[in-house]
């Protein structure tokens, strides 16, 4: 079969098993890329291009020019794709063009900047498992991050995937299969392009042995990867499916960092979502979430950095006062703050620059930023300096200068150079006296000519002399018969014609040499010094990202001390104990939003151990109770990592997780109803929560019947406050107004209510919470205001009237219920829905 096919077409086989199978392969022929067969097919329907038959076979291509269109297109629709080029010139090919195929795009892979977003890592992750541990590697290989962990909890794994925000996620067929038999990782698996490999890729020996290999060390000890079998693994599996992909050895990565996820809040993928931590709810990207507010970041590396920092609050006092201090000192003196901040915006990607100048895809134009953006690193130093907060004087020490570099770069590019080396004038006149040399004889040659024409004809006094060129001589000089006698001594005679003759001089044959494909020459030479210039800039590859690393830092520090500046945010004070008391706190989102004249309304949380560790919060629909509890996860999010926060002040005790359950989000993709969403991650809440951790709960049970919700929110909020291995923080509203009477019998429960006024049928919101229960709603006054027909509306108040009535039985006697009679107060409930069922009949 083999042997039937075309010399090209065995090429194109070639090259199509050599990459993975779920690829299509993009192969260059001539000016085009041509797809053929089933990826022919999958090109055509994704890029709306024709697809074409010859000799039955399906085909499809573009213009090799609209790759940078194209190649985005298909990667954004999850299509793997691999890149065939050609070679060598067609025009000096003996046979067949060689072609090769030179990289594999994966989402997890992905180099060129048009396909990678700034503000956001780009992490191809793997998992290896064995019985119950777990190891997860990231590797981000356009900005040179590479970390491993270990983990056995199933749900912090979870929680990492999603934090990690990874694109590809690569594991061994054998864990696959696992995973598909438990249904692992459920909330993560649509959003990950999942690439199974052998087995044998995650066999330890294997790996630490790439790895070994790729970091050149006779041990991984050094990476921290002693005793950590699992976690050599996964890292040597990543490594070596990313460099396979790129064809060529990962040079950037220069170092394994093994983390621990107990390091940071917990902020499973639920909470990251409800309370939009770095995206609103509904896809509506960063504008209206957290990071919204608080990022005024002004590098790529430094958005990034807050966007982790937002995700990964920290857990260690030291660690998040340090933060604080540094903050602090850049929020008290703003003009060196807007200094810093306008002198670091001139720095651009650095750690992405780094990693295309390894991988060989860097342009001349890189290389400018590149010099500009290490240009104002000694500014940068001189602007820190001021400060004494110890962190800002770590980074700053970490802020390594390369003067060397910068001014072999600014030398050697030109001011404005092309995006592509093959368009030429990448480097600077007076860098090379040879490229100058070259590049003079291509533009200058024929003026070099007709000076040399003019000079002879002076010298001769041969009027009609002229210089002239042939393939077969070259450069010549061509003398009439009639003026031979005037011909000097130094022409050499070369060839006589009827009415002439031609002769050669060494001057003019040294002219030719330079002139004739001087271009070329050029071309060759720029090349040649811009691959050397690449190779010296290699050299300080860890420098450069230690540095990217440290301005990261200081640049999402700016940020949060110019956001404090800007809102007016303080300091919370940092405890290792269970309180969390806030004066006059703000919802981060709201306040920045609410410019205008109306002001956002501030309030106080009191959550302080014993005796207040869960406030019941009550009140009308619409008065600020969601926006009131996420308020505080919020402000303890800000905390945590380090920023100062929208309150009078604060004191925060170390949370170590927050549980959101809020709204309810249907997850029809999965075939889970309203209610089993609610049930599934209340359960996930109730078997995590530990004493530390910090519980905000929008309503539970409101997806099913009045008494089936009460009975399971007042049995929830019960093992929350008494459970030994709960006793956490909780802020819980909700219209259950029975619920309320929890504070008679529970020492560490408090009502609130939010208050309102009312003016006849009218009700204004007040939107503070104070202390007491309340026991309305005003939902039909919300009802109206919605615009609900007033037939239906005052239908409605009736039939309120007569439920209220009918409703004080059920409350008095759950009230007095005795904890574990749930299954009595369950019966006695549809025993009274019922009745409420047949009064409305009749009604
Ligand atoms: N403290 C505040 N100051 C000013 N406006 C506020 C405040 N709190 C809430 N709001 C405004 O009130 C609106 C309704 O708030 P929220 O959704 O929190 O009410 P709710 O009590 O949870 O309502 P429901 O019980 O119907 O879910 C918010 O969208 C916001 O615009």
């Amino acid at each position: 079969m083999q042997d039937n096919l075309t010399p090209m077409m065995r090429q194109y086989r070639e090259a199509k098993d050599s990459i993975p199978p779920d690829a299509v392969l993009l192969f260059r022929m001539g000016d085009f890329y041509e797809e053929f067969f089933e990826d022919a097919e999958v090109v055509s329907s994704t890029l709306e291009l024709t697809l074409t038959k010859r000799q039955g076979v399906p085909m499809c291509g573009f213009p090799h020019h609209a790759l940078d269109t194209y190649l985005p297109r298909l990667v954004a629709a999850g299509v793997k794709v691999a890149v065939a080029e050609q070679m060598e010139d067609p025009k000096f090919a003996q046979g067949i063009v060689k072609r090769q195929v030179t990289r594999v795009i994966t989402p997890g892979t992905i180099m060129d900047n048009a396909l990678l977003n700034p503000s956001c890592n780009n992490f191809l992750v793997s998992l290896a498992a064995a019985k119950e541990k777990r190891a997860l590697a990231c590797l981000d290989i356009s900005t040179g991050e590479f970390r491993v962990t270990e983990i056995s909890d199933g749900h912090k794994l979870c929680t990492e995937l999603n934090r990690l925000g990874a694109r590809e996620c690569v594991i061994s067929h054998r864990l696959a299969a696992e995973l598909r038999e438990t249904d692992g990782f459920p909330e993560t698996r649509n959003k990950i392009l999942w690439t199974e490999l052998d087995n044998d890729d995650f066999d330890f020996s294997r790996a630490e042995e790439f790895l070994k290999e790729h970091f050149k060390v006779a041990t991984l000890d050094g990476f921290g990867c002693r005793n950590l079998p699992l976690a050599v693994s996964a890292a040597g599996a990543v490594l070596r499916y990313a460099t396979e992909n790129l064809r060529q050895d990962a040079k950037h990565i220069l170092k394994l960092e093994v983390y621990s996820v107990d390091h940071s809040l917990e902020l499973d993928s639920i909470s990251q979502r409800n309370l939009e931590l770095v995206e609103t709810m509904f896809g509506g990207g960063k504008s209206g979430s957290l990071l919204g507010v608080l990022d005024h970041t002004v590098t790529p590396m430094g958005g990034r950095r807050l966007r982790n920092w937002v995700l990964r609050p920290l857990c260690e006092h030291d660690a998040i006062v340090a933060r604080l201090d540094a903050v602090e000192q850049l929020k008290l003196d703003p003009l060196t703050l807007a200094e810093l901040r306008e002198t670091i915006g001139v720095v651009r990607d650095l750690e992405r620059i780094v990693g295309r100048l390894n991988i060989g895809s860097a342009n001349p134009r890189d290389f400018q930023t590149l010099a500009v953006s290490l240009g104002v690193l000694p500014g940068v130093k001189t602007l820190l300096e001021v400060f004494d907060a110890p962190l800002l004087e770590q980074l700053n020490n970490r802020l390594e200068l390369f003067p060397e570099l910068s001014e072999k770069i600014s030398q050697a590019i030109a001011d404005e150079p092309p995006a592509l080396l093959s368009d030429g004038g990448v480097i600077r006149p007076g860098y090379s006296q040879q490229l100058d040399e070259l590049r003079a004889a291509a533009t200058d040659g024929k003026g070099w000519l007709s000076q040399i024409q003019q000079r002879e004809q002076e010298r001769t006094g041969i009027k009609s002399l002229k210089v002239k060129f042939n393939s077969v001589f070259g450069y010549y000089i061509e003398v009439s018969k009639a003026n031979l006698a005037s011909v000097p001594e130094d022409y050499i005679r070369k060839q006589t014609l009827v009415n002439a003759e031609r002769f050669i001089t060494p001057e003019l044959k040294e002219l030719e040499s330079k002139i004739l494909g001087s271009e070329e020459k050029a071309r060759a030479l720029e090349y040649q010094l811009f691959q050397e210039l690449r190779e010296f800039a290699l050299g300080f590859t860890g420098g450069i990202q230690n540095a990217a690393n440290a301005l990261a830092d200081v640049d999402a520090l700016l940020s949060l001390a110019e956001c404090a500046r800007l809102h007016h945010y303080n300091r919370p004070g940092i405890f290792e104990d269970d309180r969390l008391i806030i004066k006059g706190g703000r919802h981060p989102v709201l306040d920045a939003a609410m410019t205008g004249s109306e002001k956002f309304v501030p309030n106080d949380c009191l959550l302080d151990g014993d005796r207040n560790r869960m406030m019941l919060i009550t009140g009308p629909n619409m008065a600020g109770k969601s926006t009131y509890i996420r308020q505080t996860a919020l402000l303890v999010v800000m905390a945590q990592m380090g920023s100062f926060i929208p309150a009078d002040s604060a004191e925060v005790g170390l949370v170590d997780r927050i549980f959101t359950r809020v709204g309810a989000a249907d997850d029809l993709a999965r075939g889970q109803s309203t209610f089993m969403v609610e049930m599934v991650e209340t359960a996930n809440i109730l078997n995590h929560v530990t004493p530390k951790s910090l519980v905000i709960l929008d309503e539970i049970g409101r997806g099913t019947s009045t008494f089936d919700g009460l009975s399971i929110a007042w049995a929830v909020a019960e093992f929350l406050h008494d459970d030994p291995g709960c006793r956490c923080r909780t802020q819980f509203a909700t219209h259950y107004h029975e619920l309320t009477e929890l504070a008679q019998t529970r020492r560490g429960v408090n009502n609130y209510n939010v208050a309102v006024k009312e003016y006849g049928d009218q009700i204004i919101f007040l939107r503070q919470i104070i202390p007491g229960a309340t026991d309305r709603s005003y939902g039909i006054h919300v009802a109206k205001l919605a615009g609900i027909p007033t037939p239906v509306i005052e239908r409605a108040n009736v039939i309120l009237e007569l439920l209220e009535k009918a409703a004080d039985a059920p409350r008095d006697a759950i009230a007095s219920l005795p904890r574990n009679t749930v299954k009595a107060r369950r019966k006695k409930g549809r025993e009274d829905e019922s009745d409420d069922m047949i009064q409305l009949r009749l009604l």
